[in-house]
This record gives C-alpha cells, sequence and structure tokens, in this order.
C-alpha cells in the first residue's frame, strides 16, 4: 500500500471511530432516561416470570442473539438466568415460514406460537421499516404482550406498535448499529441491577 492510500484509509477510520463517538454521546444525552424505563419494564416482566422474544434482520439478527444470551446466561452478575429467546436462530422455523407464507411473518408467526400476554417483544431495525419486525410488533401489540425497539433517528414504521421506542441520533446504518449493541449492554447491566443488584429482595 502506497503512503497516499494508508493515509487516506487511516481517514476513514478515524471518521468512523469519531462518529461511532459523536452518536453515543448524544445517545447518552437523549436516551439515557428511556433506557431506566425499558429496563424496569423488563425487570417487571421478568419478576412476573414473563419472557422476553428479541428479533431483527442481518446485524441486529447478530444483536438479538447476542444480547438474548446476555439475558439467558450472564451479564456482569452471577444470578439465575433469565428467559430470553432470539427469534433468529431456528433456520427450518423461518424458512418454513418464509417459504409457506411470507418472509415478513417469519417474527409475527413464531410470537403467535410463543408469547402470551405480558411477554415483551423487542425488535431491532436501524431503519425502522423492516415489514418482518413492523408487523411482529403490532401483532404483540394487539394481544396485551409489551413490546419494545431500538431504531434509527428518523421516525420510524415501528413507533406506533411500540410501548417504548429508543431513537439513535445517527444516520448511517453501521453507527446506528454500534449504538443498538452499547445500549442492549446498558440495558442487560440495568435490568440485572434492578433484579439482583445490592439492595434489592434477592442482594438485601
Ligand atoms: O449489518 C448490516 C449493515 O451494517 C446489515 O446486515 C443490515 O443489518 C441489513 O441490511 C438489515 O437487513 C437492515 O435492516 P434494518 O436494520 O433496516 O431493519
Ligand atoms: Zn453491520
Amino acid at each position: 500500500m502506497n503512503t497516499d492510500m494508508r493515509e487516506r484509509m487511516k481517514a476513514i477510520a478515524e471518521r468512523a471511530f469519531l462518529e461511532s463517538i459523536e452518536a453515543k454521546r448524544n445517545l447518552c444525552r437523549e436516551g439515557t432516561e428511556l433506557l431506566v424505563d425499558m429496563a424496569a419494564l423488563l425487570a417487571g416482566a421478568f419478576r412476573e416470570n414473563r419472557r422476553l422474544f428479541i428479533f431483527g434482520n442481518g446485524g441486529s439478527a447478530a444483536d438479538a442473539q447476542h444480547l438474548a444470551a446476555e439475558f439467558v446466561n450472564r451479564f456482569q452478575l452471577e444470578r439465575p438466568p433469565l428467559p430470553a429467546l432470539a427469534l433468529t436462530v431456528d433456520s427450518s422455523v423461518m424458512t418454513s415460514i418464509g417459504n409457506d407464507f411470507r418472509f415478513d411473518d417469519i417474527f409475527a408467526r413464531q410470537l403467535q406460537a410463543l408469547a402470551q400476554p405480558g411477554d415483551v417483544a423487542f425488535g431491532i431495525s436501524t431503519s425502522g421499516r423492516s415489514p418482518n419486525v413492523v408487523a411482529a410488533l403490532r401483532w404483540a401489540r394487539e394481544h396485551r404482550v409489551r413490546t419494545i425497539g431500538f431504531c434509527g433517528r428518523a421516525r420510524s414504521d415501528m413507533d406506533p406498535h411500540c410501548d417504548l421506542a429508543l431513537h439513535v441520533p445517527a444516520a448511517l446504518t453501521a453507527r446506528i448499529q454500534e449504538c443498538h449493541i452499547t445500549a442492549g449492554h446498558i440495558l442487560c447491566g440495568l435490568v440485572e441491577e434492578m433484579l439482583f443488584g445490592r439492595g434489592t429482595e434477592s442482594n438485601p
């Protein structure tokens, strides 16, 4: 690689780092209160033995699985497992629904099979427009399943179907995703703290 090319690549990398930092700084200012509310909603549902279902496409499917693993196994505290499931992990279920019905139904139909009133449906979409995410949130809302969403900056199609929606103040999909996983980790930490942290029933 010649020097010009190296300098150009470094500039691209530095810009990405700085945009990511800026997006997270803005999210910290605009989204912290809402994350605490989301954590309280989730902690309340887990206290009532309700379950969490997480879903999204592409990078957000990976986020769904990553966050489900934090809840089921553990995040930062030694504590009992929490019931969370990513709706992105069973290729047989997803391909059969996509093939026999519509790809837009792959998450909603799994909720129809698994979710009960009081459970929580958690949709993740950077555009806020993925039809399968929106359809699942819509079904959940109509069936007394609590709904939370992570999306991007703009008003999103998820909003009308979410009890709580976190909007990330960034334009690029990648920067929004980086904020989503940070916010997801924070959410896991807050839920653990609310359920098992010092001063709680399980840890007086
Ligand atoms: O990870 C990325 C881009 O960074 C992609 O895989 C991205 O997640 C996919 O294009 C998704 O289909 C985008 O869906 P959404 O976030 O708009 O709901
Ligand atoms: Zn990505």
